[in-house]
């Protein structure tokens, strides 16, 4: 696994802090999942209580703290400096939000961020598309790690562009790279595993599930057996077949 900022994770797993249906709940599917990082919210910590962030500490995992919900680049860089004072870090998940629908990230505003901030210290980690030059610039800018979406938030779609995806992998060989947003399924994160990205980031599919705990293994599962898939050197795919038993000794009628 290629190395965020010189840290090695233990696991490619990363877990959001929201939307579950309670701190235990939450603190379960951390466990069961082997997530390495957490990512929290600053706006979130003014609604949640001492309690909360005392347990998220006590998780043993790396903290990112996220810049959700900012709609400017001028918002995402003063969430990000008081997310660096509040929580110790200078690690920040950079989200510049551009369409309300979709989430989808403001590129312009993001790249705006990130050189703001990769000259102020911080460690960025921006969430962003596909896009190979936006990428190139977010690199220019000190971006070490990428964090390209899989689908929108919230959406379970999995990997919308494959193709795109694969590019921008093979494009920046030595950036570290996470699928962040849009998985809903297992088979999703082994699928980004496969195609070579060091880990996933998700939170709506496991803080939804019925059973979150066994969710969250689920997922860290799958995204285990896609990384020893890619490591193992798969087979390239054929236009035609090809037969797997060889014809010597067949009997000719
Ligand atoms: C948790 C977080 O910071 C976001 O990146 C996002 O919420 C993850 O996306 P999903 O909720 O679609 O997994």
């Amino acid at each position: 696994m290629r190395d965020f900022y010189g840290i090695e994770l233990k696991t490619p797993m990363m877990l959001g802090t929201a939307r579950y249906p309670s701190p235990a709940v939450m603190e379960a599917a951390f466990h069961s999942s082997g997530a390495s990082v957490a990512t929290v919210s600053l706006r979130r910590e003014q609604g949640a209580g001492q309690a909360f962030w005392d347990m998220v500490r006590g998780l043993g995992v790396h903290l990112l703290p996220n810049t959700a919900g900012c709609h400017s680049s001028r918002e995402a860089i003063t969430t990000a400096q008081m997310a660096r004072e509040y929580f110790q870090t200078d690690w920040i998940k950079l989200e510049v939000i551009g369409n309300a629908d979709t989430l989808q990230p403001d590129p312009f505003g993001l790249l705006d961020a990130a050189e703001v901030l990769c000259a102020d210290g911080f460690k960025v980690f921006p969430y962003t598309t596909e896009d190979q030059v936006l990428a190139a610039r977010l690199i220019d800018a000190g971006c070490r790690v990428l964090m390209p979406w899989g689908a929108p938030i919230g959406s379970g779609m999995g990997l919308n562009s494959i193709y795109g995806l694969r590019t921008l992998r093979a494009a920046f060989p030595d950036v570290a790279m996470v699928i962040d947003a849009g998985l809903g399924l297992p088979s999703h994160a082994a699928q980004a595993m496969e195609l070579g990205f060091d880990a996933i980031l998700l939170n709506t599919a496991v803080a939804e599930a019925d059973n979150p705990a066994a969710m969250a293994r689920a997922f860290a599962m799958a995204a285990q057996a896609g990384a020893l898939a890619a490591a193992s050197g798969p087979m390239g795919m054929r236009d035609m077949a090809v037969p797997s038993t060889p014809l010597v000794g067949k009997a000719w009628l």
